[in-house]
This record gives C-alpha cells, sequence and structure tokens, in this order.
C-alpha cells in the first residue's frame, strides 16, 4: 500500500469511526431533543450514511405489503419460530383454531443467529406502534383498524453474502415454512350442504394407518400408491393425464370404509370435500361444486349406489334429466373432463356396499384408479383391532378366536364393539369368543333349517342392518364441533 493509500484508509476508518459514533450519539439524545414529527427522518438519514460504510446488508421485511399481508413475512414468521434456540431469551406464543400445536414467534426487539450452508445471518423483530390519524394515509388506517403495531423482520449479514441469501436461503425459507405450516394445519371438513361453506369444519380423526385394521398387504400397497402420487407433480405433467387419483372403496357396512378415509386425509394432510349426491341440483350444480373445491383435497362421494341410480344408465339420465338431476355422465364428466385439471393433487374417493350395482363405466380403468375390497375381519385386523383397543400383543385366545374368524362373516365394527365392553383383556375377549359362537351357531341352525344359499344370504341381511345401526359412522360423525 502506498503512503497515499495508507492514509486514505486511515480517513476512511476514522470517518467510519466518527459516523458510528454520532450515530450512536444521536440516538440516544434524539429521544430528548428532536421533535416526534421529525425523529424517524433524522435516524434514517443517520442509518442511511451509517450503511454506505457498513460491510453489513440489511433486508427489511414489513408485515404488509400495501393492505395486503407480506407472505414473505408469514413465511419468516413461521421459520423463525421453527429455529428458536436457548439463546432466545423471549419468545411469543399462540394457537388458534386452525393451528393442531402452539404457535411460538419471535418476540420484538429479540434477535435470533442463523448459519445457513456457512452463512451467519441476524434476525431481529421491530415493531414500532401505528399512530392512526397522525398522517391521513388510507392504507395506515386500514392497517391500524387490524393491528396496534406494525411488525418488521430485519435480516442482517455480510455484502458479500447477498446472492447466497437471495437465491438460496429466502427461498429455503419459504420452502420450509410452506411444509411446516402444512403439517400445523387442522384438516377441514366440507360438506356441499351449504356449497361448501366458507370455513370448513376441523375433522380431528384419530383413525391412521396405523389404528386401521386391514389387509396388510392392501393397506401397504394403497400408502405406496399414495405416497406416488403425491410425489407425481412431474410425472403427471410429462404423461399429460389431470393429477388426480380415484379410489374405490367397497365392502359391507362398518368394515371401515368411512374410517379409511380419515385415514387417507390424515396420511396426505388433505381437507375433504364430501358430496352428498341427493343434495346436488343439477349437473351445473356439480360442476360448480367442483370448481369450488381446493386442490391437495379429497373428494369424497360415499355410497354411490344409494345417492344415484346407476342402473339402466341412458334410461334413467334421460328422466333424471327431465328433473334436472344430477346423472352419472355428470360425475363422469367430471372424473374426466377437461376441466377437471382445474386444481391439482385431488384424490376421488367413492364408496359403496354393493360394488355389483356400480356402472361399469364408473369401473373402467383410469376412472377409479385402485379398487380396494374391505372385507370381513379376520385374524391380522383382529389382532390389530385388540392392539388398538386392549393394547396386547398376544393372548391365549387368539387361537381359538383366529379360527372362529375364518368360518363368522363379522366385521371389524363388531369385533370393535365386543372389545369396547371391558378393558380387562380375558374379559372382553371371552366376550368376543361368546359373540362369534353365538353367531356361528346361528349361523348354521338357519342352514340346516332352510338349507341352501339364500337363507344364508337371508342372515348376511340381517347382521348388515345390526352393523349399521350398531356401530357405522359416516364422515358428518367424525368431525370436531
Ligand atoms: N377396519 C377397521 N379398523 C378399525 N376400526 C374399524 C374398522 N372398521 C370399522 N371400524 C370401527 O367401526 C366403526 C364403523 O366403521 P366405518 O364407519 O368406517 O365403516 P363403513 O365401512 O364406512 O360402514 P358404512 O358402509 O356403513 O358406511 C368405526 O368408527 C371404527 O370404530
Ligand atoms: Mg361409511
Amino acid at each position: 500500500m502506498s503512503p497515499e493509500e495508507m492514509s486514505n484508509m486511515k480517513s476512511l476508518i476514522s470517518t467510519i469511526a466518527s459516523v458510528t459514533a454520532t450515530a450512536m450519539l444521536v440516538r440516544s439524545i434524539a429521544s430528548d431533543f428532536i421533535p416526534k414529527e421529525y425523529r424517524s427522518y433524522v435516524f434514517d438519514s443517520f442509518h442511511s450514511l451509517f450503511h454506505r460504510f457498513s460491510s453489513q446488508f440489511t433486508i427489511l421485511i414489513h408485515e404488509f405489503q400495501g393492505p395486503s399481508p407480506n407472505l414473505v413475512f408469514e413465511a419468516v414468521e413461521v421459520y423463525l419460530g421453527s429455529i428458536v434456540n436457548s439463546s432466545t431469551k423471549s419468545i411469543r406464543l399462540g394457537k388458534t383454531e386452525n393451528d393442531k400445536g402452539l404457535v411460538i414467534t419471535m418476540d420484538k426487539d429479540e434477535e435470533i443467529i442463523d448459519v445457513f450452508e456457512d452463512v451467519k445471518v441476524t434476525w431481529r423483530m421491530e415493531c414500532r406502534r401505528i399512530e392512526s390519524g397522525s398522517q391521513n394515509d388510507e392504507i395506515k388506517d386500514m392497517i391500524a383498524a387490524l393491528c396496534s403495531e406494525l411488525r418488521c423482520y430485519e435480516l442482517k449479514f455480510h455484502k458479500k453474502h447477498k446472492e447466497k441469501v437471495m437465491k438460496s436461503y429466502l427461498p429455503y425459507i419459504m420452502e420450509r415454512s410452506k411444509n411446516a405450516k402444512e403439517e400445523s394445519r387442522v384438516i377441514k371438513l366440507y360438506s356441499n350442504f351449504r356449497n361448501w361453506g366458507s370455513d370448513g369444519m376441523n375433522l380431528k380423526h384419530p383413525m391412521t394407518f396405523d389404528t386401521l385394521a386391514m389387509d396388510e398387504e392392501v393397506k401397504n400397497a394403497l400408502i405406496d400408491d399414495l405416497e406416488s402420487f403425491v410425489k407425481g407433480k412431474e410425472y403427471y405433467s410429462r404423461i399429460g393425464k389431470a393429477w388426480k387419483r380415484g379410489y374405490l372403496l367397497y365392502g359391507p357396512p362398518g368394515t371401515g370404509k368411512s374410517s379409511l378415509i380419515a385415514a387417507m386425509a390424515n396420511h396426505l394432510n388433505y381437507d375433504i370435500y364430501d358430496l352428498d349426491l341427493t343434495e346436488v341440483r343439477s349437473n351445473s350444480n356439480l360442476r360448480s361444486l367442483l370448481l369450488g373445491m381446493s386442490g391437495r383435497s379429497i373428494l369424497v362421494i360415499e355410497d354411490i349406489d344409494c345417492s344415484i341410480n346407476l342402473e339402466n344408465r341412458e334410461q334413467k339420465e334421460e328422466k333424471e334429466n327431465k328433473h334436472n338431476r344430477v346423472t352419472l355422465s355428470g360425475i363422469l364428466n367430471f372424473l374426466d373432463g377437461i376441466w377437471s385439471c382445474c386444481g391439482e393433487e385431488r384424490v376421488i374417493v367413492v364408496t359403496t356396499n354393493h360394488i355389483d350395482k356400480l356402472d361399469a363405466a364408473l369401473l373402467r380403468p383410469g376412472r377409479m384408479d385402485m379398487h380396494i375390497n374391505m372385507s370381513y375381519c379376520k385374524s391380522s385386523a383382529f389382532k390389530q383391532l385388540v392392539f388398538n383397543y386392549l393394547n396386547i400383543h398376544d393372548h391365549e385366545l387368539f387361537d381359538q378366536i383366529g379360527e372362529l374368524l375364518q368360518v363368522v362373516e363379522v366385521t371389524p365394527a363388531d369385533v370393535a364393539g365386543e372389545l369396547l365392553k371391558s378393558k380387562n383383556p380375558t374379559i372382553s375377549l371371552r366376550g368376543l369368543v361368546e359373540f362369534l359362537k353365538i353367531k356361528l351357531q346361528k349361523e348354521e341352525t338357519l342352514k340346516s333349517q332352510n338349507g341352501g344359499p339364500e337363507a344364508e344370504e337371508a342372515f348376511k341381511d340381517e347382521t348388515k342392518h345390526e352393523s349399521i345401526h350398531d356401530s357405522s359412522e359416516d364422515l358428518s360423525n367424525i368431525v370436531d364441533l
């Protein structure tokens, strides 16, 4: 360095030092001597002068972008809440109806240091009270009506990392907070009874794939299918198909079809849109309902064979059209139609007790991608139920019950009903053995009295009704009101 450069450097350093000292001095005395209305002007001027000589770069993220909430602010708030650490002295804590757990946010004037790919950054939260009426500013007044203070996150780091922070760190925060928000979100259940309504009901159904009793292989195949669907955005666009997947659940009442839908919603964290076709006035009403659904959701049409007559399709549709009713082709148009691509990541679940009654057009491959048979309770489903209800993995009565389940057709709902009767495993399982024996005896007596498959069917019908009244539930019963 030449003597001249050395002297320039010295003078620069002394200028920075004096600006810094002056800035600090001004800050400390400004509150007493500078009139309120000029304070922010004076502070800002010194602030910008100071920054001209600083190696630090600062990004300010205000809570509002004009009159609208700033999405970056919201993302930063969620992100910082997830990284508060032991060095944080004070936090803000809250929970709304739409949050699963407690929500942590950074408190005023708190600082958090974060390290991203070896870049050290400092976050600080500033609050300024909104003095409404001080300026004739409409936006300010609007915001003042919503909150009493304006919040702003200040992000500081070395100038040389500007590009990394802008191009990698901030997008990383946006992505991470999106995922965190998804995870903490409460699943909603919408019903077409009131055209979905503005805000659905909170669905807090405890059923998960861990607690659902069904054939292990089918369950795993379904989970895999859901996983690849969720990750399939690029795949679906590459093959030119709408990003949707259809599941048909069929089986007798009480075998867990509604429970499986709840488990799917919990697994995917998707909202449920429960479509009662008997409430749909026309195909155009159906179309507007389907267009009103958000993405990442499950459209459920339960008991499709009961809500729409699927037999003699053409003849029926003629009649139904006269009454301006929803038709099967209206539904099928949605499943296949061009506007089914509006909104992404949609799962459609159709349930029925009578797969044999369904129109072949609905069963065609590509419409319902997976057909899942929810069948009577067999040994593996029984063991899952016993673990759920009694918290045991084994018992001396298991073999006997397993053998009875080979010959008696009972639903998981029937078994669950018996297991609920006592918390004592032996009492509960003995009760179940008795229940199965009585059912078997009834079945055999009926067969020997009347003989033939008709009697068997009559018996099955009788027991189906019992299941419906005893323990089946539909989606309207599984909301947390
Ligand atoms: N596979 C299962 N695993 C765990 N619990 C089950 C299962 N099936 C039924 N149950 C129990 O029985 C109750 C009724 O089951 P669910 O309503 O899911 O049957 P469903 O097949 O939807 O009947 P429906 O055809 O009448 O609508 C559930 O709340 C649950 O407690
Ligand atoms: Mg059901």
